[in-house]
């Protein structure tokens, strides 16, 4: 596989409605995309990072630097023989995991699309289609939080994610199961938000028998999860804390976590993304597949992964339509409360020319 360049492509995406969490609002998705450029084929790539430096450290900007000034020189040098030569290529260049995932996430692609395999094929499904959860931000109000999720199980998503911080968890919760009952999947995501401290008010949401409570504590604070697994019933999922395959077998072993939501931009791209996957399942640990309001490209690798067979939870793989007007490819669109694994060659799906033309901010090429 011979690299002759790759296009960093700024896209703005405008969200249908606002998306709040606990470390701020989000009303339009600043997309980095990588189109990496060999001699067979071209693949593309989409880094997860948000606009600012508040989901994780990194961001739009800083991952359009790295990649312009280390990460795509560094391969350049390394003259990768396949898409599995560039995470040892990029390893020397510190952090950076969504930068660098989206630039191995675009050489897969690439690989792939010129050898005819799909991402599923490759990364290893064993489902044709996957059930879908949805993530459902802090609203202004109950009444408003329970006609978002009303509409949502009208949709047919298996599983409903509710956004928490201290001031909106359990009544919001509670909420919840009092108007659709006890049935339906329920999970909660904290974002860091909360101290240990608060174990004995995150025990309160214990009775409403919540599938997990998702990453409550800062995220180098692997053993406060683990003390806090102790404190409560609900299951501690964690998502932030999980960087590699390595750090997901220590917070098992630590106990800090029952259940880990994988995130391949998060974890460096979706080699590592399996291997995390592997190591889950050989400790038991079931998985689920975490979204960053990812397009269609993102999208189409995310529900190649969920269909994994330690994927036996419901990820945040929505269909397009719970975030975008317009995506930049064929949209995808939710049949039964599940999304079905591409089965084209690479990510199986494209953008649009004239909807990417559209949407994009500013191209940069950079030659190999
Ligand atoms: O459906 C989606 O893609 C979003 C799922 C979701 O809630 N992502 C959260 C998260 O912390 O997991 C997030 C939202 C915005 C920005 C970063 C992360």
């Amino acid at each position: 596989m011979k690299l002759t360049g790759c296009e960093l492509r700024r896209i703005s995406m405008p969200l249908l409605s606002p998306f709040r969490t606990s470390f701020g609002t989000v009303t339009s998705r600043e997309v980095l995309l990588v189109r990496a450029v060999t001699e067979d084929a071209e693949g593309w790539g989409e880094c997860v990072a948000m606009s600012g430096p508040l989901y994780s450290s990194e961001y739009t900007e800083a991952a359009a630097g790295v990649l312009r000034d280390h990460l795509i020189p560094a391969l350049a040098a390394a003259v990768p023989g396949s898409a599995t030569a560039v995470a040892p290529a990029l390893a020397p260049i510190k952090g950076h995991r969504m930068a660098k995932a989206a630039l191995e996430t675009a050489v897969l692609d690439a690989e792939l699309r010129a050898e005819g395999r799909s991402f599923g094929r490759e990364l290893g499904a064993v489902v044709d289609r996957v059930p879908c959860g949805v993530s459902v931000g802090i609203m202004d109000s109950i009444p408003a939080l329970l006609d978002a999720v009303d509409g949502y199980l009208s949709e047919g998503y298996a599983r409903i994610k509710l956004k928490i911080e201290p001031g909106w968890d359990i009544e919001p919760v509670r909420a919840v199961r009092e108007r659709f009952g006890d049935q339906v999947l329920l999970q909660a995501d904290a974002n860091t938000a909360y101290s240990l401290s608060d174990a004995r008010h995150l025990a309160g949401l214990d009775p409403f028998g919540l599938l997990l409570i998702e990453q409550p504590l800062d995220e180098e604070d692997v053993l406060g999860h683990a003390d806090l697994a102790r404190l409560i019933r609900t299951p501690v999922c964690l998502d932030e804390s999980i960087t590699s395959a390595a750090s997901a077998a220590a917070a098992i072993r630590l106990g800090a976590c029952q259940i880990v939501n994988i995130k391949p931009g998060r974890v460096g791209g979706y080699l590592e993304a399996r291997r995390i996957h592997d190591v889950c399942a050989a400790h038991g640990v079931p998985v689920w597949c975490g979204g960053m309001l990812e397009t269609g490209l993102g999208r189409a690798a995310n529900v190649a992964l969920a269909a994994l067979p330690g994927f036996t939870l419901p990820g945040d793989t929505s269909a397009s339509g719970r975030y975008y007007a317009a995506d930049i490819t064929e949209p995808f669109v939710l049949d039964q409360g599940h999304l079905s694994v591409p089965t084209g060659p690479g990510l199986g799906v494209t953008p649009d020319p004239d909807r990417l033309a559209e949407v994009t901010t500013r191209v940069e090429w950079i030659s190999m």
